[in-house]
């Protein structure tokens, strides 16, 4: 099974996917002990390619979505689909609705329909997830927590983002459980592992 974490940056995915894969001793297991965990952007040089377009506030939105993908097919190829082979479960800080949600903002004044598009570049040869876990939260919380690091980060985009976000969910509301990622972090992370529970369970 593949399970995705997505939402805004400053949502806290990375935190409950590290809590997730800590066990956390307060909380049950909620994953087997053989589950790959796993992100994108990868730690590769695939990944390393899209950290630098991360960094550079010139770069092109059409090339960045490219760079993104091209990651994206490699993590899958390296990492997903063997694990899924090999029947293990799969749980990924971020996956392909980040570039839907992401790339679908970024090239709003190059497309008509960029979401539309960027899901028919991945539709002949993604795996799409069998679960994916949102951690809802306002644009504003997001910008703040995450620091407003990159160019991504302001509030404003994220309003973008998030609609993206909104649109996925109505498009497949039986793939996405929300977490209401405004709660305090204890909360949250207790949903999380509710959730995950429950999917594997
Ligand atoms: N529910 C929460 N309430 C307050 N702060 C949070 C919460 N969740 C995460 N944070 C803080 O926000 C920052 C970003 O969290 P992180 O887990 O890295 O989010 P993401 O991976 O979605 O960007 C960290 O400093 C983290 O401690
Ligand atoms: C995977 C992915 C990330 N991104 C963006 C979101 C983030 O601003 C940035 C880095 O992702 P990440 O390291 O997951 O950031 P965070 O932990 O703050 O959420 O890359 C995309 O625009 N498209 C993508 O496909």
């Amino acid at each position: 099974m593949l399970i995705t974490l997505e939402g805004l940056d400053g949502s806290g995915k990375t935190s409950a996917w590290e809590s997730l894969r800590s066990g956390d001793g307060t909380r049950d297991d909620a994953v087997p002990d053989d589950a790959v965990f796993t992100r994108e952007p990868t730690e590769t040089w695939y990944g390393e390619a899209v950290e630098r377009s991360i960094g550079d506030d010139d770069a092109d939105p059409l090339a960045e979505l490219f760079l993104y993908t091209a990651d994206h097919a490699a993590h899958l190829a390296d990492t997903v689909r063997p694990a899924l082979a090999d029947g293990r479960v799969v749980v990924s800080d971020r996956y392909s609705d980040s570039r839907y949600a992401y790339q679908g903002a970024t090239l709003s004044d190059a497309l008509d329909d960029p979401l539309a598009y960027v899901q028919d570049v991945h539709a002949p040869w993604t795996r799409p997830p069998d679960a994916t876990v949102y951690l809802d939260v306002d644009p504003e919380t997001a910008a703040e927590r995450s620091g407003a690091t990159n160019k991504f980060e302001t509030a404003d985009y994220l309003a973008d983002v998030r609609e993206n976000y909104e649109r996925l969910i109505d498009e497949e509301p039986q793939r996405f459980v929300r977490v209401d990622a405004s709660q305090s972090q204890d909360d949250v992370l207790e949903e999380v592992h509710e959730a995950v529970g429950s999917l594997l369970g």
